[in-house]
């Protein structure tokens, strides 16, 4: 299923002016229609091209027995179907449910519900065109070899035809994107379908290691070898070997300990701190940042041989803002698996939706999670209100943007909660100093008194790039 705005639809209506409108305000929506004013030629339009969504009228002409429902659920089970009549009865609304239909609508509909319904057809089907497409016949879609990473979108659907090439082919891999977007989950999913996936995934993140403690926690020590070092300690690549070792935040690196991680990678051989021999590991490297190696390379702060050795195979993931209606099926799926135990929570609201698609997401898939979470966790009814979203989306649904609610101007926070206007308050404070310091993580953990790793893990609660302050 196209999930995209441009996914194609199929509208069978015998009334003149309600298919002109329809078609017009859905193109206007974004999305491709072929209109058409009877079941023959609705059936013919489905032999001819692939549909991602059909609206059916029951009485138009060549559909007495329902044909079009019939048939278009029969040939075509993996295209949703919306059934819309003026004249409803109970025998066409069962048989239409047994069928199988996505939605069943009275006119006249007022649009926000048709475009509504149309958008939650196309995120709740389960099949993609683009993934049968690029499923060999007889073979699982990926999408089922990889049920964690949730993702219908052509650029989705291409990377994981890259990550079920990669996983069995054991070379490292670059995997960058904005925070949030699923590097790790990426790099999990490659090795737990490689041949590795019995042993270790050992995740490291270079921000949480100091860079005088590199080298002993990568490699190990022996007991006496610094002041400290009061026992032996593995280091963490030996307790991966065989497995992934997972550097997150590579970009994060400082110089001294990229040279020693590229020793590591190019030797697979490493000498723990105050030991004389060396120890051999075999470990395949997976490498995550949300900097632009490229620009560190060529501004001199990325070494470039390390960028290399790395980079054989580099997995660029979109932000969630490029990914079109996907936002709405991770939506859809997280809502049942975030809810709280005893919530009765099910759907979200059609302004909420809109304003999932409209948001830009700077936190992209994280930030998706949290505000479907907390959102839950507010519900009232069984359906999400805009009212329940965290302060940065509702001034988004209201029109302001995300820059407004940086400012934190009092009136801007008038309806929030103090939690929120905290929040909104230190979001804007973070960003400010990311302005004065362009990007530069250490002068600003510096003004605010925090550590560099206090600083990463501020930055990656509110969603915030430090590579969009460098300039
Ligand atoms: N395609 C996806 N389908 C389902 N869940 C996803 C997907 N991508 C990311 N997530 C979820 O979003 C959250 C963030 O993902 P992850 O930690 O992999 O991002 P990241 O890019 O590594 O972030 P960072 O750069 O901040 O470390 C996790 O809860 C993860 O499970």
């Amino acid at each position: 299923m196209n999930l995209s705005p441009s996914a194609r639809i199929l509208i069978a209506d015998d009334e003149p002016l309600y298919l002109r409108t329809t078609g017009e305000l859905l193109r206007k929506a974004g999305y491709t229609c072929v209109c058409v004013s009877d079941a023959g030629a609705a059936l013919q339009a489905l032999h001819e091209a692939p549909f991602d969504l059909i609206l059916s009228d029951l009485n138009m002409p060549g559909n007495l027995k329902l044909e079009l429902l019939h048939e278009g659920r029969g040939n075509w089970p993996q295209i949703p179907m919306i059934v819309i009549t003026g004249v409803p009865s109970v025998p066409s609304a069962i048989e239409s449910v047994r069928l199988g239909i996505a939605d069943y609508l009275l006119k006249p509909v007022k649009f926000e519900d048709l475009l509504g319904s149309v958008r939650r057809a196309l995120a709740q089907s389960s099949t993609t065109s683009h993934a049968a497409a690029a499923v060999p016949d007889g073979q699982r879609p990926l999408s089922e070899t990889y049920p964690e990473i949730i993702g219908r979108c052509p650029q989705m659907v291409e990377l994981l035809d890259i990550v079920d090439r990669v996983a069995a082919v054991d070379t490292n891999i670059l995997i960058t994107g904005e925070s949030g977007t699923g590097k790790e989950v990426i790099a999990r999913a490659i090795h737990r379908h490689s041949p590795r996936r019995e042993n270790r995934f050992q995740v490291i993140d270079c921000t949480a290691i100091p860079e005088s403690l590199f080298e002993s926690a990568l490699f190990g020590h022996v007991k006496g070898s610094f002041t400290g070092a009061v026992r032996d300690q593995v280091g963490l690549l030996s307790q991966c070997d065989h497995g992934t070792a997972f550097f997150d935040e590579l970009g994060e690196l400082p110089s001294t300990s990229q040279a020693k991680l590229l020793r590591a990678i190019q030797e697979q051989t490493f000498t723990p701190v105050g030991q004389s021999t060396p120890i051999q590991v075999d470990t395949r490297f997976i490498c995550a940042t949300n900097r632009n190696l490229e620009m560190e390379v060529a501004a001199g702060r990325f070494r470039r041989d390390l960028f290399y050795r790395l980079g054989v195979i580099h997995i660029e993931l979109p932000p969630l803002r490029d990914r079109g209606d996907d936002v709405l099926l991770l939506a859809e799926r997280f809502l049942p698996q975030l809810k709280p135990a005893n919530s009765t929570v099910s759907r979200f609201s059609d302004s909420v939706l809109q304003c999932f698609q409209q948001y830009d997401w700077p936190g992209n898939i994280r930030e998706l999670r949290n505000a479907i979470e907390r959102a839950t966790a507010l519900a009232r009814t069984d359906c999400v209100e805009i009212g329940d979203l965290p302060e940065a989306l509702r001034q988004a649904a209201s029109g302001g943007t995300r820059k407004s609610a940086d400012a934190s101007s009092v009136s801007a926070l008038k309806n929030a909660s103090r939690d929120e206007a905290i929040d909104s308050a230190e979001h804007a404070y973070l960003a400010s100093l990311l302005e004065k310091h362009v990007g530069n993580i250490s002068q600003a953990a510096q003004q605010a008194g925090l550590s560099r790793q206090g600083m990463h893990k501020l930055l990656k609660k509110h969603g915030i790039a430090a590579a969009d302050y460098r300039r």
